[in-house]
């Protein structure tokens, strides 16, 4: 089991998108993703190769700074994250983040759902890609879906996801009061497509059971 991950970047900023926008959070970058979407915005992470592996111990000694200025959790993100195994590093930042009246921080991660699933989150956030689709675990585990919107085959993958998952029942209760079977779906336009942008809006204007995610980070300009 790896104790050393290959990093893109680690910054503290607001998560920009879906349920928990615009709350303080620390973003731990893997790099490595073989999904391969057209329109990604973090085309820079895909190869792992171009990054220093460094040991979790150090990702997590800056996770520990950021929470005492005010992270309140932390998203794993990429590339995909879950290209690596992440039971070590998730079991670490438990660990090394619980004081004496301190829990342990709370882990999101960012994922498109085509690897097994490794680690333990108190949030799992599922982008499911339509050329490469989710394995049946995240449908069924994850917190909020979040579809990118570039065409209309999209928003009709977005119909087939969203059946898909309500038929993974799983009645259990998390944290904050949410049941994992409520589940938030989320149309997230594709940055700058302005075809994206119309598309999803006026569906989430005619099916008020979806809601609309925008990349808020980007119209402020920051990470
Ligand atoms: C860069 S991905 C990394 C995590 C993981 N590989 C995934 O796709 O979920 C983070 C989030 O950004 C979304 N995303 C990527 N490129 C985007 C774009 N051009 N416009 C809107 N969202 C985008 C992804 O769908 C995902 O929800
Ligand atoms: N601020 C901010 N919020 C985000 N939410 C998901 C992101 C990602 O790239 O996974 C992201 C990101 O890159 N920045
Ligand atoms: S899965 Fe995520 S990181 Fe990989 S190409 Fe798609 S959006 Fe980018
Ligand atoms: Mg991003």
């Amino acid at each position: 089991m790896t104790n050393f991950l290959p990093l893109v970047e680690q910054f503290h900023s607001l998560q920009g998108e879906g349920y928990h926008a615009g709350k303080s959070a620390f973003f731990v970058r893997l790099a490595g993703c073989k999904v391969g979407c057209s329109w990604c915005d973090t085309k820079n992470s895909w190869d792992e190769k171009k990054y220093p592996s460094i040991s979790i111990e150090k990702i997590i000694d800056r996770i520990k700074i950021a929470r005492e200025k005010g992270a309140s959790f932390c998203v794993i993100t990429g590339g995909e994250p879950l290209q690596h195994n992440l039971d070590n590093f998730c079991k670490a930042i438990k660990k090394m983040t619980m004081g004496e009246e301190l829990k342990p921080m709370k882990i999101h991660i960012e994922t498109s759902g085509v690897n097994s699933i490794s680690g333990s989150y108190d949030w799992i956030t599922l982008s499911p890609k339509r050329h490469s689709p989710p394995k049946s675990y995240f449908l069924k585990n994850c917190n909020e879906i979040k579809i990118i919107i570039n065409e209309i085959e999209d928003i009709e993958f977005a119909i087939q996801i969203k059946k898909e998952t309500l038929k993974q029942y799983h009645p259990s209760k998390s944290e904050d009061g949410l049941k994992k079977e409520d589940k938030i779906f989320y149309l997230q336009p594709a940055w700058n497509n302005a075809n994206g942008f119309s598309l999803a809006i006026d569906f989430v204007k005619n099916n008020p059971d979806w809601k609309l995610s925008l990349q808020t980070h980007k119209y402020l300009k920051i990470n």
